[in-house]
């Protein structure tokens, strides 16, 4: 009988809507897919036919409706942690939990320069989320990020220096648009922290960097984002960061009468370069 190495299970993809009505016309939306996966004495439900130790995916999707209706008004991050004290509290034989929380985001709409009290619009520029994982007697980790938030710009990049071999073709240039579509997670270290408020200063602080700074290379200013992020966000010790270059290639329009020209550019997804990093603040482990 092969021995079993590692198991987990749970429900994907719950989604649901919270609403929190502060009164009756100003209220406060967050729309969560959860997946919540399960750790713990579950082998006898692997090894025989006995499933007196499955609480079954469909209890779990039960669960996250009701503490969503429970807690309409925590953000991510505190709601990620009460899913898994909940699941650690009440089923003694679970010893670990794992949680993503992935985020449709909205945002109010602007109606005569007052933003609405309860009409949104999809704010669809990346998939903000929250991981966080409890066990039993161990730490929590918990952590936030966005995925596939596509930035762009239209100059202050260029690339040149770069190791040349009977390889190369790439011209060098020191005028070039850059445009990635950042992934960036963030792990906190202190799980009291105002998550909602450090998310915002993360993505602020790419931002700037990516706005303000010239880029000598996607890899240099990978690098100053996650500096920035961890001198500006105190409670975030670590910061995980992927940048693909997204190639804007300049057409040719010579056969016009347009040589050189720099305005014309031919968007492209394939292929693109690949830039990761992960960048952990002084005196805490990787
Ligand atoms: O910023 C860049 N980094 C690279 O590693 C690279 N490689 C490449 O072809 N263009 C670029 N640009």
């Amino acid at each position: 009988m092969p021995a079993l190495k590692q198991n987990q299970y749970g429900k994907s993809r719950v989604r649901f809507l919270r609403v929190h009505r502060r009164d009756h016309s100003h209220h406060d939306v967050s729309e969560l897919e959860a997946d919540v996966l399960l750790s713990g004495d579950l082998e006898g439900s692997y090894l025989s036919d006995d499933n007196s130790s499955i609480v079954p995916t469909d209890t779990v999707k039960n669960t996250l409706h009701f503490l969503a209706h429970e807690n309409p008004d925590l953000c991510r991050g505190e709601f990620a942690l009460v899913i898994g004290h909940h699941f650690l509290a009440k089923y003694p034989h679970l010893h670990q939990v794992k949680i993503e929380l992935r985020e449709r985001a909205w945002s109010r709409m602007e109606i005569a320069d007052r933003l609405h009290p309860h009409a949104f619009t999809h704010d669809a520029n990346g998939t903000p989320f929250t991981k966080a994982l409890l066990v039993r007697g161990g730490e929590t980790t918990l952590s936030s990020g966005i995925r596939d938030h596509l930035i762009l710009k239209t100059t202050a990049s260029g690339f040149t220096g770069y190791h040349v071999c009977d390889m190369t073709t790439l011209p060098p240039t020191t005028d070039r648009i850059l445009s990635t579509k950042v992934t960036a997670e963030w792990t906190f270290s202190d799980l009291d922290a105002n998550f909602q408020e450090a998310d915002a200063a993360a993505l602020k602080a790419i931002h700037r960097i990516f706005a303000t700074t010239y880029s000598p290379s996607v890899q240099r200013t990978l690098y100053e984002m996650g500096e920035a992020i961890l001198h500006d966000v105190e409670s975030v010790a670590t910061v995980q960061l992927a940048l693909p270059n997204v190639h804007f290639l300049n057409i040719d329009l010579g056969k016009f009468g347009r040589p050189g020209q720099n305005v014309v550019f031919l968007p492209t997804d394939e292929p693109h370069g690949q830039i990761e990093a992960t960048m952990v603040r002084d005196g805490f482990a990787g």
